[in-house]
C-alpha cells in the first residue's frame, strides 16, 4: 500500500517549488512579505540539527501552520452544506478535508517517493460521488486560497484531482515499522463546528513510538484556562505546541508572533487543588465515571471541558493536572486522536497510560489497542490516580478490555 501512496505522491512531489526547501527557508517566526505584500505562515528554518527529529518538527510545524489558516477562514463562515455526516455519524467538513490535503501536500513535497506514509483519519470516497462534487469544489479553492496566501509559497493551483490524491496520501495503515506520520486534520471536529476549540494533531512514528508531534490549537489563548475558556478576554489566542523525543515541549503564538517557550505539566501532588479536563461531549467519555474517580481523589474543581487534544495541550503547560477520557463501551480509539498529543505531554515531563497503567501502544496500525479508558497526569499523581481509576471502573463492571 505504501509503494502505492508513494506512487501516487510521485507527481507532485516533482511540482514543489526548491526554494522551499531547508537551506534557504526564511528565519523562525519571520513574517515575511513578499512585493505583493501577502504574509507568509512563518516558515521556520532548520538552523542546526539539535535532535534528530529536528527538520521534522520544522517540516510539520509549518505544515501546521498552513493548515490552520485553512481551518481559521472556514470556522470564521461555516455554512451548512459545508458539512457532512460520516458512515460512522461523526461530523466532517470542507475544512478537515482540506487541512488534510493541505498537510500531505506540504509534508509530500518534502520526502522523496518512497519515504513517505502518512496515517490520516479522512479518505476522498465521498469527494469522489457525484453529491460529493460542491464540497470538493469548495476544498480546491480553499487549498489554493491558503497556498496563494503565503508568499513564500510560488505554486501553480492544485486541480481538484491533485486534492483528492493529497487527501488519500493520509491512507497508510502505519504499524512498528519504519516511519509513519499521523494526522487530524481537524481533532475536535463538533467543537470546531460549534465555534470552539478544535486541533491540528500531527505526530510521527518511528518503529512504532511517537518521536515528535505538533498541536495547533487555533482558538486555545495563550493564558491558562485552568478555570476554563475566558469570556472576553484580551488574551491572545492561538496556540501551537511542539514536541520531540528528548527535546522537550514548548508553546508559541500559533501566528508566530512570538518565541517558543518550553513548558512542564503542573508540579500540584495535592488531589484537593488539582484541576481535571475532559471532552466537552459527553457522547465521548463517560462523564458519570469522571466525577467518581475525581470524587474518590478529592478533586474540588469542576472539571475544564473542552473539545480536542487541545487538553494535552493546556495540560503541558500546567492548566489542569488529570486527563480523564472513558469512551463508551464498545467504542475504539484510533491513533490520530492521540499520538500528537502524547507526546506533548511526555515530553512536557507527564505520562499518558490506560487503566492497565500501560503507555499507549501506537505501533499496531490505525487503531490503539488498550485497556479501558485513556488517562493523562503528572509523575507524582499516578499512582494515586491508576488507582483511584481501577476502583471506579471495577466498581462499574465495565469488561476489562474493549
Ligand atoms: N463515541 C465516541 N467515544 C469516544 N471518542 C469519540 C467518539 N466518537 C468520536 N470520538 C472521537 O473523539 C474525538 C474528539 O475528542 P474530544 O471529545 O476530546 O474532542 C473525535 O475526533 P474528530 O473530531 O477528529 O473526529 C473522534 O475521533
Ligand atoms: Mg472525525
Ligand atoms: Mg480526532
Ligand atoms: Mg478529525
Amino acid at each position: 500500500m505504501l509503494k502505492e501512496v508513494v506512487h501516487r505522491s510521485h507527481h507532485l512531489w516533482q511540482c514543489f517549488p526548491r526554494h522551499l526547501h531547508c537551506h534557504d527557508w526564511s528565519p523562525v517566526n519571520s513574517k515575511a512579505r513578499s512585493r505583493s505584500g501577502r504574509g507568509s505562515v512563518s516558515w521556520r528554518k532548520p538552523l542546526f540539527c539539535m535532535a534528530s527529529y529536528h527538520r521534522d518538527v520544522v517540516l510539520a510545524t509549518n505544515a501546521v501552520r498552513l493548515a490552520s489558516r485553512l481551518c481559521q477562514t472556514v470556522q470564521r463562515g461555516l455554512l451548512t452544506q459545508e458539512t457532512q455526516t460520516k458512515s460512522d455519524k461523526s461530523p466532517v467538513t470542507v475544512a478537515d478535508y482540506g487541512s488534510q490535503a493541505l498537510v500531505n501536500w506540504s509534508l509530500a513535497r518534502e520526502f522523496p517517493p518512497g519515504t513517505f506514509s502518512m496515517v490520516a483519519e479522512e479518505g476522498s470516497e465521498d469527494l469522489r460521488t457525484e453529491a460529493g462534487a460542491p464540497m470538493l469544489e469548495r476544498i480546491t479553492q480553499l487549498v489554493n486560497d491558503a497556498i496563494a496566501s503565503d508568499a513564500a509559497l510560488d505554486v501553480a493551483p492544485l486541480s481538484k484531482e491533485d486534492v483528492l490524491e493529497a487527501i488519500d496520501w493520509g491512507n497508510s495503515e502505519g504499524g512498528s515499522n519504519g516511519r509513519h506520520w499521523v494526522l487530524d486534520p481537524i481533532d475536535g471536529t463538533r467543537g470546531f463546528v460549534r465555534g470552539d476549540q478544535y486541533a491540528i494533531a500531527l505526530g510521527l512514528l518511528d518503529n512504532g513510538k511517537v518521536v515528535a508531534g505538533v498541536l495547533g490549537c487555533p482558538n486555545l489563548p495563550m493564558g491558562s484556562i485552568a478555570n476554563g475558556i475566558p469570556a472576553n478576554s484580551s488574551e491572545p489566542v492561538g496556540c501551537l505546541f511542539v514536541a520531540s523525543l528528548g527535546a522537550g515541549t514548548t508553546v508559541e503564538p500559533l501566528d508566530g508572533s512570538g518565541e517558543p517557550k518550553r513548558v512542564h505539566v503542573s508540579d500540584v501532588e495535592d488531589t484537593a487543588i488539582a484541576t481535571f479536563c475532559e471532552s466537552y461531549e459527553s457522547a465521548h467519555t463517560m462523564q458519570d465515571l469522571t466525577a467518581n474517580i475525581a470524587g474518590t481523589l478529592g478533586v474540588k474543581a469542576p472539571p475544564v471541558r473542552i473539545d480536542s487534544q487541545a487538553k494535552y495541550g493546556a495540560m503541558a503547560r500546567g492548566d489542569a493536572v488529570i486527563y480523564l477520557r472513558f469512551p463508551h463501551f464498545g467504542y475504539r480509539e484510533k491513533i490520530w486522536d492521540h499520538a500528537a498529543g502524547a507526546i506533548v505531554i511526555t515530553e512536557a515531563g507527564g505520562e499518558v497510560f490506560d487503566a492497565a497503567g500501560e503507555p499507549l501502544d501506537f505501533s499496531r496500525g490505525r487503531w490503539l489497542d488498550l485497556d479501558t479508558g485513556i488517562i493523562a497526569t503528572n509523575k507524582e499523581l499516578k499512582p494515586v490516580v491508576l488507582s483511584a481509576v481501577q476502583k471506579c471502573v471495577k466498581d462499574l463492571k465495565i469488561p476489562a478490555k474493549h
